[in-house]
């Protein structure tokens, strides 16, 4: 048997399907793919990120007696040109977004593929409701699933150790600056290790479930970058938490990753269609969409999140929450607009993960709310960053004002020696004339 090992978003020899599954004679390859690359800003992060990760990865194949291809190119070339090595299959982990599985397909027209469910822990087809029919609210979903969440340990995927490598020039891995990227520097918690990271959370799991909004505060884990791209596997941050006491509100949220990686599964068209079927007539206006993006709304919290993350590639969960709730209930822009900018820039982005919190923010998801919540940001600075520590590290012509004027209205605006603009939008209003539009869409489909 020779086998070609497509590793794309599991970059790592631990709990590898692939490396699992693997039989005599392997190939593995990265492809640095033109198609996406080509699209993307040359100073991204996330290509620096992932060029540090595919190197890693080379050297710990090297460790165990294999090696890794790295070819910058369109992934049909590579196949086309390896196929002529006698290449019996192609194995590489499933990836469920629109252009993954389109890409899929025309490489199984080359060599035949396997895939692997290695990049989430529940294979979605398995997990349906009494009637067979998916679950779409996350509550039930996750109760249904006791056996699994309950458990002390999941085994993890071993190692075939003995595969050897297919004769081939493994020299040639190009710079990052050949791949037309300019190297950045990246978040500090990106230069740590996946376990690195869980070692330092581990002593805030206890608190993490009270601590964790408060976006000024490091008490979440960050791992999910290294998640995103398969640095560690989620069954690896699984077992390695389960360890520590009240680690059951973590695991919850680990499995939320799950959840809409079933909800992308089960219905593909929520990627650019409304979940619930709501046909909402959204502003259009660029401007308005700009001001949200440059972080030049007049809302501190909005502006000093959206600053944060046109800059660092980061931001925290509460934050997008606050920042995607604004965007769709107080401009009334369509939340696609807003899932695909944060794709544009975030570092963890994960379709899936990203299309559900979108959906899930502008009421328009999987989700057992009422389509009227909107959260006030005023009341969530007030809330979650009371002495304005975040946004006065990211707004620096407001450094020297009261930090309790960021949770009123225009305030900050009365001062005048500070630059900074009048707030885009009453909240009040905003919010009363989006419930409005809601109740329109909804009557009108219903
Ligand atoms: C509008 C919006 C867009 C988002 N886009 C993404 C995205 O592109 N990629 C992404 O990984 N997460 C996304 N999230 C979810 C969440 O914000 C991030 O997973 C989290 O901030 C990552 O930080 P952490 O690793 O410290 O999280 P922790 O709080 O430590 O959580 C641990 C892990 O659980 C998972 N998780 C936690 N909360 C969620 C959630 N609400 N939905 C899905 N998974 C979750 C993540 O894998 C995360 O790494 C989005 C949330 C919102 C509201």
């Amino acid at each position: 048997m020779r086998q070609i090992l497509w590793f794309r978003r599991d970059l790592r020899v631990e709990d590898s399907a692939l490396l699992q599954n693997a039989k005599d004679k392997v190939l593995p390859i990265f492809i640095f793919d033109k198609n996406i690359l080509n699209s993307l800003p040359k100073e991204d992060k996330r290509v620096n990120f992932i060029y540090k990760s595919v190197i890693k990865l080379k050297k710990e194949l090297q460790k165990i007696g294999l090696d890794l291809a790295v070819f910058y190119a369109e992934p049909k070339e590579v196949f086309t040109t390896l196929q002529k090595l006698n290449i019996d299959e192609v194995l590489c982990s499933v990836d469920f977004d629109s252009y993954a599985k389109k890409r899929d397909k025309e490489i199984e027209k080359i060599i035949p593929i396997k895939r692997y469910l290695d990049s989430f822990i529940l294979d979605p087809k398995d997990h349906l409701k009494k009637d067979k029919t998916p679950y779409k609210v996350f509550t039930p979903f996750f109760n249904s699933l006791d056996a699994i969440t309950q458990a002390a340990n999941i085994e993890l995927k071993k190692r075939n150790y003995n595969l050897k490598l297919i004769d081939f020039d493994y020299s040639n891995t190009p710079t990052l600056e050949s791949l037309g990227f300019k190297k950045t520097t990246l978040p500090d918690f990106l230069e740590k290790d996946a376990f690195c990271l869980l070692e330092e959370f581990s002593k805030k799991v206890e608190t993490y479930e009270v601590q964790r909004d408060y976006f000024y505060k490091e008490a979440s884990s960050k791992i999910s970058v290294h998640l995103r791209f398969g640095l560690i596997s989620p069954l690896m941050i699984f077992n390695y938490i389960k360890r520590f006491p009240n680690s059951d509100f973590f695991i919850r949220e680990l499995f939320w990753r799950e959840f809409y990686n079933y909800i992308l599964f089960h219905f593909p068209n929520s990627q650019f269609e409304n979940f619930n079927g709501i046909n909402i007539k959204w502003n259009e206006d660029k401007e308005d969409f700009e001001r949200w993006c440059k972080g030049e709304t007049g809302i501190p919290i909005i502006d000093a999140a959206m600053r944060h993350l046109n800059k660092t590639g980061v931001m925290h969960n509460r934050l997008r929450m606050v920042v995607a709730s604004f965007l769709t209930k107080n401009l009334f822009i369509d939340w696609k607009k807003g899932e695909e900018y944060f794709a544009l820039k975030l570092l963890d982005f994960e379709a899936s993960s990203n299309i559900g919190s979108w959906q899930w923010s502008a009421s328009t998801g999987a989700d057992a709310v009422p389509y009227f919540r909107v959260f006030n940001p005023y009341t969530q600075s007030k809330k979650f960053d009371k002495d304005g520590i975040f946004i006065k590290s990211v707004i620096k012509e407001l450094k020297e004002v009261d930090s309790k004027l960021f949770h009123i209205e225009n305030a900050v605006q009365r001062n005048l020696f500070v630059d900074y603009p009048k707030a885009m939008v009453d909240i009040s209003l905003s919010r009363k004339r989006s419930i409005e539009k809601y109740k329109e869409a909804k009557n009108e489909t219903l």
